[in-house]
């Protein structure tokens, strides 16, 4: 990541928005901002499919489901955050083949850090786990709140967002599918 260029960037914001970029509280702001977008859209360095790499023989074949998973992201129509939580669930497949639970929330992780709308988020995420882990079945639903909805714009804030991924499975039997999302909806 380029991240004088981001300070330069950030610099000219500043002045755009009438801002002294030399006054003592904004000095080191543009280098600030540069470093934390680093972070923010680490993601975007990661191939999600090195995440998948552990994966244990279990011969567990019914539903294994990690619930609120928390999630913060940023919606690449604004660069504001969206924040809330994943419920990630998959039937392992026939070789009853299963992963650490920590790597559903690292896939998570990798998605999230990059800029985003959420219902590509959540498909990303049902996707990877479908080629990766070969599963019978994935589901993934995110509820988030939009601060772009919040503090600017139309400012509702409290109104949450609910996306869904199902895949294989859990897409063609509506009946598992009622019971994994009876464990997911609350
Ligand atoms: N579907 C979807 N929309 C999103 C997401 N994040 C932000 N948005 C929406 O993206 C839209 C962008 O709309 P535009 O009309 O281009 O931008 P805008 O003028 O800033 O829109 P307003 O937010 O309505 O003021 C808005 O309706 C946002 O609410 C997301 O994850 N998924
Ligand atoms: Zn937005």
């Amino acid at each position: 990541m380029d991240l004088a260029r981001i300070e330069k960037a950030v610099r000219e914001i500043l002045i755009a928005v009438g801002e002294d970029p030399d006054r003592d509280g904004l000095q080191q702001t543009p280098a600030r901002v540069a470093r934390a977008y680093a972070e923010l859209f680490a993601g975007l360095r990661v191939d999600p499919a090195t995440v998948l790499t552990t994966t244990f023989e279990a011969n567990h074949e019914e539903l294994v489901l990690v619930r609120d998973i928390d999630v913060m992201s940023l919606c690449e129509h604004h660069l504001l955050p969206f924040r809330g939580s994943a419920h990630i669930g998959y039937i392992p497949g026939s070789d009853g083949r299963i992963t650490g639970l920590s790597k559903l929330a690292r896939l998570v992780e990798v998605f999230a850090r990059r800029p985003q709308v959420q219902e590509r988020l959540t498909a990303q995420i049902a996707d990877l786990l479908m080629e990766r882990l070969a599963p019978r079945g994935v589901v993934v639903v995110l509820e988030c709140e939009h601060m772009c909805m919040a503090m600017r714009g139309i400012q509702k804030s409290g109104a949450k967002t609910i996306t869904s991924a199902v895949r294989g499975s859990l897409q063609r039997d509506a009946k598992s599918r009622a019971e994994a999302m009876a464990l997911i909806i609350r």
